[in-house]
């Protein structure tokens, strides 16, 4: 995996130390058995005490270097696979943070926070797992093949029948097992995506009393996620007791021949308890080889899945032109623009859109529900590109600015706020970071929000909960535009920035715009005829197309819709007489 090697080359010496460590770990526990056979076959056979002390104080002192090499072989395992999953979960933070925000629909949210979690958890894990016991097991195994050969070559011949067994069993265990580890990580990912919505909309739930249903849901989707896995693990544990069975019918074999071997004199009992431990050291090594598989098989569908948004991260190219002339400051422009979402290929969410806003004009925009208002903003920011046709902004194609530099000249008041937990004025500030007390002061006085924030206990103090739980709808509006006015953008989209708002204060609001002077230009989505007759220009959307252009009193005498909802407003019907 391509992405990998960047944090192997920064972990690389730490992990090979670690191995080291391992190695002489592995080496104390390879030469214990060899002490002990001579111990026996020496010290006791001959009685000695002096072999004894002397076999003794060899085994004590291997035994404490092993422990030594195990204590430092755990603090680097730890210290390489924990800061290796710090570096990769904030790459991948960061990497999420560059999506734009059609790659964010594709993923889902919930995949992408288990893929950020658990993901990244289970290649740590196998990290670690690979410096503590995983490179010990060859090593350990392979070793004590050596050793047993060279104590026994024709008892040895019993292990080299077994083994390529045993590595059959590993090898299919794998092999079978791997389709359902990546079909659990998906199940993980719709749990997630369940708990995901229920607490988002969780009034909605108690409002409609669907907690019942919703606790069903959630079971069947859990019971699928407990299903997969014990398939997954069923697999691991039919071929765990076959790889068990082959080892311990080997060890009956050597204690069969073994037996034989002292009974004819050709062999010493020291010999065959040495070459039984030896067996016990390598069914040991291929335990751990097999439990390795396991979780090797897990971290690859994890690394494969984080490798999917790593390869998605790539930063697109940016074509830099000349900055536009000043007169064309403020200006939006669509021409022949066509759109549609990535999943709703043939069925245009906008079709043949053409319009220019002057700079310092108020553009009012209205339309049946689902029309495509508010994707055309999300043209303008880009988050999504058009399919074919160009918008301009300033003058110059908007695809040819950095993403950065045009969002920060356009700001954004949406449908739905979102504000986020800190201070009022932390919240105001997300619009310009170091503002002054009087910048915030003033954004929120012209988002009409001053009055009701200076009534909070704190004033701009005041926490904010999570998503602005302890605030009004209109009230985390203002606060919305407040954040938005504090950037003194060239271009203000107000999505219906105002719903919420009684309709003496949106007027207020519309008001204090005004008072900004000529350089903001504002796009205004409103139903509101009281908000769209003070704009310089309507444009009436119908199933993605303009349906008419003009002003209020144009208006009613060309669009239906607008008449209609004119007459909707208006109690005497005086509205549609202009
Ligand atoms: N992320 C998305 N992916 C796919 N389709 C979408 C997405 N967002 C909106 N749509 C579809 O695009 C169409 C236009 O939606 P849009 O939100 O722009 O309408 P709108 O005029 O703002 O509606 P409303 O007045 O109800 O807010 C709708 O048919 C909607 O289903």
């Amino acid at each position: 995996m391509h992405f990998l090697q960047p944090y192997w080359r920064k972990y690389r010496r730490l992990f090979f130390l670690a191995l080291l460590f391992l190695a002489l770990e592995a080496m104390a526990d390879l030469a214990q058995p060899a002490l002990m056979a001579q111990i026996i076959d020496r010290g006791v056979k001959e009685r000695s005490v002096s072999l004894l002390i002397h076999y003794g104080l060899w085994m004590l002192l291997i035994t404490l270097g092993g422990a030594l090499s195990a204590c430092m072989r755990n603090i680097l395992s730890v210290h390489v696979s924990q800061n290796f999953a710090k570096d990769l979960r904030e790459d991948l933070y960061r990497s999420i943070h560059h999506f734009p925000i059609a790659t964010i629909d594709h993923f889902g949210r919930a995949t992408l926070m288990t893929r950020l979690t658990n993901d990244v958890t289970r290649v740590q894990t196998f990290a670690n797992g690979t410096m503590r016991v995983m490179m010990k097991a060859p090593l350990i195994g392979i070793g004590s093949l050596i050793m047993a050969v060279r104590l026994n070559p024709r008892l040895s011949l019993i292990l080299l029948a077994i083994i390529p067994v045993i590595a059959c069993w590993i090898l299919l265990n794998v092999k079978l097992s791997a389709p359902f580890y990546m079909k659990v990580q998906q199940a993980l990912d719709q749990l997630n995506l369940r708990l995901q919505d229920y607490l988002r909309g969780v009034r909605v739930v108690k409002i409609f009393n669907r907690s019942r249903e919703e606790v069903k849901r959630f079971a069947v989707d859990s019971q699928n996620l407990g299903q997969l896995s014990v398939s997954a693990a069923r697999v691991g544990n039919f071929f765990g007791p076959l790889v068990t069975l082959s080892v311990n019918a080997g060890i009956l074999a050597i204690l069969w021949f073994g037996a034989i071997g002292v009974d004819d004199g050709t062999m010493q009992v020291g010999t065959v308890i040495a070459f039984t431990n030896y067996l016990m050291q390598i069914l040991f090594a291929i335990m751990i080889v097999n439990n390795a598989f396991n979780l090797f098989v897990r971290a690859k569908a994890s690394t494969e899945r984080i490798n999917a948004i790593m390869r998605c991260s790539q930063p697109k190219k940016l074509i830099h032109k000349p900055f536009a002339a000043m007169e064309d400051e403020g200006t939006l422009e669509f021409q022949d623009v066509f759109f549609h979402y990535p999943e709703t290929v043939n069925n245009w969410q906008l079709q043949d859109i053409s319009f220019r806003v002057e700079s310092g004009q108020m553009i009012g925009i209205s339309g049946s529900v689902a029309s495509g208002k508010t994707t055309l903003t999300r043209l303008i920011l880009r988050f999504y590109d058009v399919d074919s046709g160009s918008i301009l902004f300033d003058g110059r194609r908007i695809d040819s600015f950095s993403v950065d530099i045009l969002r920060q000249r356009i700001a954004i008041v949406p449908q739905a706020p979102r504000l986020f937990s800190g201070t009022i004025r932390e919240n105001i500030c997300w619009g310009k970071p170091g503002a002054s007390d009087a910048e915030v002061k003033r954004a929120a006085e012209l988002a009409e929000a001053d009055p009701f924030i200076r009534r909070t206990p704190l004033g701009y103090q005041s926490q904010i909960g999570q998503g602005g739980i302890n605030l009004s709808g209109g009230q985390k509006q203002r606060l919305s535009l407040a954040r938005a006015l504090i950037r003194n953008p060239e271009l203000l989209i107000l999505d219906e920035a105002t719903s919420a708002v009684d309709a003496l204060t949106d007027k207020k609001i519309r008001r204090n715009l005004k008072s900004m002077g000529k350089k903001v230009t504002i796009l205004m989505i409103t139903q509101r005829v009281a908000a769209l007759r003070e704009a310089d220009q309507i444009i009436i959307l119908d199933e993605g197309k303009i349906e008419a252009v003009g002003t209020h009193h144009q208006l009613i005498c060309s669009s239906p819709y607008y008449k209609t909802i004119c007459e909707a407003q208006s109690p005497v019907g005086g509205e549609c007489h202009g």
